[in-house]
């Protein structure tokens, strides 16, 4: 008799069996097709929107030991005016930054319609103990952050213990929880695939990320290689589908880590619409983690616009 979905994590025995039970995914079909989809061209109509929709989709990030308040706070104006010449150029999605410069985003986006997100849970390499990861989750949420970008304990996932990376993850969503706001801040679950060694198991963890609570499922933490590739985030199209289908609940996505030029980006989005559809395009549901993509979408634009690239020093630094 199979386990009904609701139940599957009643004990790790269930929950191995369930993301064990899951069809494996055919390696050689999954990389010639995203490589089918990846070389798709698009008419320049098209590529106009879809570059002012990658805008809107991007969380422009800073997630770096050297980062200071006024590299956060200049981050901050660009997300929220990409193009200050150009008021219509759309504001990005989010910032995301570490759990310490919250603080300063939220003061610096304040009323920007930006919103703020926060890895946490010991990000990147996920060591430490649950307590310390639910304050590092707690302090990000109290200084205001909108969406928290977790890891996952990739060491338990490899050794097979599914149950505590789920108890984990269900954790940190609690913790996500605020006062007086009924969802809370988002949860963005990062499963690190360039560490996760087949892409069975990239579905597997797709899957546990989601039973747990996750509000959306994210590659990478762009400290690993390789992180957001084409194959990686159609497996991970394809679980958001399905999961769709089985429990009526839509999770995002958000490929991160490596994603550099608008070519890159239209890349994803074709192969969002390819596998998911319309339904995904959009940035509440679709997000581009990346820390020097805008530069390039704001190059791409300007050129279509007027024929010309602007010169080099046109754009403020990523
Ligand atoms: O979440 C986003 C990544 O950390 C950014 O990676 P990137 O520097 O390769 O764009």
């Amino acid at each position: 008799m199979t386990t009904p979905l609701a139940d599957v994590a009643a004990s790790g025995a269930t929950l191995r069996a369930f993301l064990h039970g899951l069809p494996g995914v055919d390696r050689v079909g999954a990389d010639q097709r995203a490589k089918m989809l990846g070389t798709r061209s698009i008419k320049t109509t098209a590529k106009a929107e879809a570059i002012d929709l990658a805008i809107r989709m991007v969380d422009l990030t800073t997630l770096e030991g050297a980062d200071t308040p006024g590299k956060v706070r200049a981050m901050c104006a660009k997300a929220a005016h990409p193009d200050p010449s150009d008021p219509s150029v759309p504001k990005v999605a989010a910032v995301c930054v570490y759990p310490d410069l919250v603080g300063l985003a939220v003061e610096a986006l304040g009323g920007s319609g930006v919103k703020v997100a926060s890895v946490a849970t010991a990000f990147p390499s996920g060591r430490s103990s649950l307590e310390v990861k639910v304050a590092d989750t707690a302090l990000a949420v109290a200084a205001g952050a909108d969406e928290i970008d977790m890891v996952i304990d990739r060491g338990a996932f490899l050794a097979g213990d599914y149950l505590k990376v789920y108890e984990e993850i269900a954790a940190i969503k609690a913790a996500c929880a605020r006062p007086g706001d009924e969802h809370g801040a988002h949860l963005k679950v990062i499963l690190e695939t360039g560490e996760l060694a087949t892409y069975d198991n990239v579905r597997r963890a797709s899957w546990l990320a989601m039973l747990a609570g996750g509000d959306f499922i994210k590659t990478s933490t762009g400290k690993v290689q390789p992180a957001a590739t084409l194959p990686v985030t159609l497996i991970m199209l394809e679980a958001v589908r399905d999961f769709l289908a089985a429990t009526g609940r839509k999770v995002g996505v958000k490929p991160a880590g490596g994603i550099r030029t608008t070519k890159d980006a239209i890349k994803m989005l074709v192969l969002v619409n390819e596998t998911v559809g319309e339904g995904w395009l959009d940035p509440d549901w679709f997000r581009l983690g990346a820390s020097t993509l805008l530069n390039d979408l704001l190059m791409q634009r300007q050129k279509l616009a007027t024929g010309r690239y602007a010169g080099p020093d046109y754009f403020t630094l990523d």
